[in-house]
């Protein structure tokens, strides 16, 4: 049985229409929400929280149907930052309460304030309050939270934000400890090297709309198995990016990037030369060139 189960879940604002969903997770896997600004990402996982109603669809965790509106001990939910601590509370008053409204005895919650403070790696700022707090700091706290509550099921929406390359590499460890204690984790993030260190599928939204969840490689071979990727020092002029897009080759700005096994590395040398070339390389694409291609696509 999976762990997370969404059906047919739907969201219309006035000029936005999240359509029907389905997908569901497995215990101890990361599962990714990728898309650009305002594709929906944020809406999907606030109607899978409860936050928002959807208009349709449910939602299952662990077999039983989630009901909105009701807080459930087996889901915990990063959604909006440091919105959803108490500001004028200390950074132990908040683990203290949230703790309690998970229902934890007083003595468990004790015994967890040291162990959560220094997961998020704020040790000395347990009698902080927590609107003193920098962004990423807050951002810290929630996951922290979060987490000590072992949930079945972790909705994280862009936990990242405002964190720095220290702390995020606590962020990314805290996800797995929980990932391989068999919690099913669904994430968002535009940080795509992130999502790669830790989901197995994602589902794409653009514009509200999604296609089936795809495995994070077969979305990398949207690409070509192989990538190349030029980089120039001036931008081209018009008539050499009409020339090497009718190639197959993708400009952005500076940047030229094309499928290496339709596209001859040394047809794109030669059609670029005498430029001045800054970088050049041959290699495995990525999940941001999918997602680049993607991009140009819907732009296109
Ligand atoms: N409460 C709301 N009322 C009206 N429209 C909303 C509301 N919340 C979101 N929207 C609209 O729904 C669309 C999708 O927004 P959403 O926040 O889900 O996108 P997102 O993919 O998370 O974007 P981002 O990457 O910028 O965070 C946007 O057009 C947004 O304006």
């Amino acid at each position: 049985m999976p762990s997370l189960e969404v059906s047919g879940v739907s969201k219309r604002y006035p000029g936005f229409e999240l359509q029907p969903v389905s997908f569901s997770v497995e215990a101890g896997e990361v599962f990714a929400v990728l898309g650009l600004n305002g594709a929906g990402k944020s809406t999907l996982l606030r109607t899978i929280a409860g936050t928002v109603l959807p208009d349709a669809g449910t939602v299952g965790i662990c077999g039983r149907n989630r009901r909105p509106g009701r807080a459930d001990p087996r889901l915990s939910v990063v959604l909006d930052g440091g919105r959803s601590l108490y500001w004028k509370m200390s950074v132990a008053e908040n683990i203290d309460y949230f703790g309690a409204l998970k229902g934890a005895s007083a003595r468990s919650r004790r015994a967890r304030r040291d162990e959560v403070l220094l997961r998020a790696g704020l040790a000395d700022k347990g009698d902080s309050l927590v609107g003193t707090l920098s962004r990423g700091m807050q951002q810290r706290l929630v996951l922290a939270i979060a987490v000590m509550c072992e949930p079945r099921v972790l909705l994280l929406d862009e936990p990242t934000l405002g964190v720095d390359l220290v702390h995020e590499r606590l962020i990314l460890q805290a996800i797995e400890t929980l990932r391989d204690r068999g919690c099913a984790v669904v994430l968002t993030s535009h940080q795509l090297d992130f999502i790669e260190r830790l989901a197995t599928r994602a589902l794409v939204l653009e514009g509200g709309r999604s296609k089936e969840p795809q495995a994070l490689g077969e979305l990398r071979d949207l690409m070509g198995e192989q990538v190349l990727e030029v980089e120039l020092e001036h931008t081209p002029s018009g008539a050499l990016i009409a020339q090497l897009c009718a190639m197959g080759v993708s400009v952005d700005g500076r940047s030229l990037r094309a499928d290496a096994s339709t596209t001859s590395l040394y047809s794109v040398l030669d059609a670029v030369r005498p430029a001045a070339i800054v970088s050049c390389t041959v290699g495995r694409a990525s999940l941001r060139n999918a997602m680049e291609h993607m991009a140009q696509k819907e732009a296109a």
